[in-house]
């Protein structure tokens, strides 16, 4: 990246230039939050996420469709994110007990929850059924059966939808793709397996089938994709109300692409859904199938932008000719994504966000990885050790995927929004980490 191509950060929600010539987000100076809580730190713009829940619900208000807004809760969780969730009126998906537990405890109403994933153990769908998730989307026949079973014993039905693997694929990184034929997730449609697990639920009371379920992958930038998703699904729906089945809810998943430098050219979160829903109603229409209900699941849109993380500048290496390393508190245990997917981000300095870039520096994390690094030739003014770097975009995909990785605390997280700040998460202590190992000394020791 060169320096002109620097994006504003402005272009992101309440980002802002303050009076004292700092970024500020929600009306809150970041130094000062840097200086409170410490750093790494993640910083929520709360109105960003409400921004963007009412924009996709919007949408399909226009549309006069029936919908439902879920969600992914893997892109980041939290209890204070489960209740700005539910005070906003949008279900999650859920995709491990952990993600149910968070859930229940922030109240969150889980009838209006999906539970996912490829394989879900028989404690999980247990509690998942106890605790009163709404609908299991059921992703294999192993889980069939073992669902069935809970319900038996527990004398329950409950709503299902099937996870369709509809084999598209979708340009993104090999790693995020998940509509492929050749993938772990779903029922796969060009073998049959869709239509025998169809007629395999169909045949099993307990099992309330409202539907299909299907996602094609994340960070996608073009609409084609799910246009040739859709057109699969309504293409099965058709067939199945061939053999008397009539679909209740068609959810075609997440996977909004968004921006994270320049480089990146997504369409507006809204008008994916805005396609979507035009594609769902044409292609119903010309199938001469009832519209379903339009479900769609975004995590990396919903939340993406909204995060902002500060990190501090320790240590720096210059190595003349080849390259300037800046080493920031943080690095591959907040934020995993650079390592994993070669994923691009961009910075400023929190105390000068606009001032003119003198040099280009790479940003490495303190992990002993040489991998670990956040940011590649990234233009930057001058800066010394203790400034802090405001990293953008690290909404999704970054806390929720942290560990501990060299025994490193995991970061505290904190929402803003009109000149509050918020701790929604702690900082991890080093006694958190440890708290979990038997220390039971040998006694030769
Ligand atoms: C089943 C399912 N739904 C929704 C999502 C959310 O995707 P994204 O964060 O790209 O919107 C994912 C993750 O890719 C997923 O696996
Ligand atoms: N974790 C990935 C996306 C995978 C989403 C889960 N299905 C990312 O950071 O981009």
């Amino acid at each position: 990246m060169k320096a002109g191509d620097v994006l504003h950060y402005y272009q992101y929600g309440t980002q802002t230039t303050n009076q004292a010539g700092h970024l500020s987000i929600g009306g809150v100076d970041t130094l000062e939050l840097a200086h409170e809580y410490g750093t790494p730190l993640v910083v929520y713009d709360v109105a960003l996420i409400k921004q963007r829940i009412a924009e996709f619900k919007q949408v399909f208000e226009a549309a006069g469709v029936a919908y439902k807004v879920t969600y992914a809760s893997k892109a980041f969780t939290a209890i204070a994110m489960y209740q700005l969730l539910a005070e906003q009126g949008v279900g999650c998906d859920v995709v491990s007990g952990g993600e149910i537990y968070t859930a229940q405890q922030a109240g969150f109403p889980l009838a209006t929850a999906s539970f996912h994933g490829n394989n879900k153990s028989a404690a999980e769908l247990e509690y998942a059924v106890t605790a009163g998730v709404g609908t299991i989307v059921l992703d294999n026949f192993h889980e069939i059966d073992l669902l069935n079973d809970i319900l038996t014993t527990q004398d329950k039905t409950i709503d299902v939808l099937l996870r369709i693997s509809p084999g598209i694929s979708a340009h993104t990184h090999e790693y995020i793709m998940t509509g492929q034929e050749d993938s772990k997730f779903g029922f796969d449609l060009k073998s049959g397996q869709a239509t025998t697990a169809f007629e395999k639920v169909q045949a099993l009371p307990r099992l309330n089938l409202r539907g299909v379920h299907c996602h094609i992958g994340s960070q996608i930038f073009e609409t084609k994709g799910f246009e040739m998703a859709a057109e699969a699904m309504i293409a099965l729906l058709a067939q199945w109300q061939q053999q008397g089945f009539t679909a209740q809810v068609l959810n075609l998943g997440g996977g909004f692409g968004v921006r994270y430098t320049a480089e990146d050219q997504p369409l507006a979160p809204q008008d994916y859904v805005r396609d979507i829903v035009k594609i769902v109603k044409n292609q119903a229409a010309a199938a001469q199938l009832p519209l379903p209900e339009i479900w769609i699941e975004p995590g990396r849109s919903m939340v993406a932008e909204a995060g902002t993380s500060l990190y501090t500048i320790g240590s720096r290496k210059d190595l003349p000719g080849i390259r300037h390393y800046l080493a920031v508190d943080g690095g591959m245990g907040d934020n995993i994504r650079p390592a994993l997917y070669e994923a691009k981000y961009t910075a400023v300095l929190a105390n000068a966000p606009e001032a003119e870039p003198v040099e280009t520096v790479s940003i490495a994390g303190k992990y002993c990885e040489s991998g670990d690094m956040l940011v590649w030739d990234l233009p930057l003014p001058q800066s010394k050790p203790g400034d802090v770097l405001a990293m953008f975009v690290t909404g999704a995909y970054g806390y929720s995927m942290a560990s501990n990785y060299n025994r490193n605390p995991r970061p505290a997280v904190v929402f803003v929004e009109n000149g509050q700040a918020r701790l929604v998460i702690k900082r991890e202590t080093y006694a958190d980490m440890a708290h979990l190992d038997v220390n039971e000394s040998p006694s030769h020791l």
